[in-house]
């Protein structure tokens, strides 16, 4: 049985982003991304500066269960990337078996089999902003692999170079739900009351953005609730 790096395991807290913004939800965060975004607010996934631990399905199901005890019906696996880890198989079966309703963030550049029996599959392809390249070749195929599921596209937005940049990947997929998401340019302050005066001025600005692009007619704008709420605290 393939193990899997595990940076930390959180919860119940709620979604703070997306297609289930608000449902309550352990989070699995693992380690390890093939990205590396300038303004990544998960960076000790990958940085070096984290440490992870190899575990198996079951053992992560239990400390889920220590931690959440009974409640819990909903695990979001998140990280880093954790389309790079194959032993997610054996995790999504072990919580489909338990009848754990499961999701998934991801950014769209790697494929695994396992994506298909996910219940709810983000894919955030990466803005001009993070300095990353999006493989638009490898994001076709990644979506067209999953349109029969419950999949959404989730962009962060820095400024108008990003905001075209979704507009572009909006028009390429019009027919996956489409979310734009407040981007949060200091991710390492503590400062949470200037944080939050700032998040929702970049929220107004996101708003005001929207309602003039005719391509976003049918687009959601919002916030990461979780920043809103708690600032750039870890594990929440
Ligand atoms: C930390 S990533 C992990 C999953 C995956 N690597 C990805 O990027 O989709 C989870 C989500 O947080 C978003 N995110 C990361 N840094 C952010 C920031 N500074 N402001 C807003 N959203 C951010 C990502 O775009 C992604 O949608
Ligand atoms: N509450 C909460 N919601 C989230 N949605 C996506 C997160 C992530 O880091 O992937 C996240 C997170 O870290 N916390
Ligand atoms: S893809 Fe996700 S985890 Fe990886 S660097 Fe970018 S935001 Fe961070
Ligand atoms: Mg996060």
């Amino acid at each position: 049985m393939k193990k899997i790096p595990v940076m930390e395991i959180f919860g119940p807290t709620i979604q703070g982003e997306g297609m289930v913004i608000g449902q309550k939800t352990m989070f699995v965060r693992t380690s390890g991304c093939d990205y590396s975004c300038s303004w990544c607010d998960s960076a000790f996934t990958w940085d070096g500066t984290g440490k992870s631990t190899l575990m198996t399905a079951e053992a992560i199901v239990e400390q889920l269960q220590q931690i959440g005890g009974d409640n819990f019906s909903h695990v979001t696996i998140s990280g880093g990337n954790p389309a790079l880890h194959k032993g997610i198989a054996a995790l999504v079966d072990l919580l489909k078996e338990k009848q754990i309703q499961t999701a998934i963030e991801t950014q769209g550049s790697i494929w695994q089999d396992w994506l298909l029996d996910i219940d709810e599959v983000t894919i955030s392809p990466k803005p001009p902003s993070s300095k990353m390249e999006t493989n638009l070749e490898k994001l076709d195929e990644i979506i067209h692999k999953l349109s029969d599921r419950n999949i959404s596209l989730k962009v962060v937005i820095f400024d108008d170079v990003d905001f075209d940049y979704a507009e572009t990947i909006h028009k390429r997929y019009p027919d996956v739900p489409f979310y734009l998401q407040v981007g949060n340019e200091d991710a390492k302050t503590e400062e949470n009351h200037n944080l939050l005066q700032q998040l929702l001025n970049r929220y107004e600005w996101l708003i005001e953005r929207t309602i003039d692009s005719q391509v976003m007619n049918d687009a959601k704008v919002l916030p990461q609730l979780h920043t809103l709420l708690w600032g750039n605290k870890r594990g929440v």
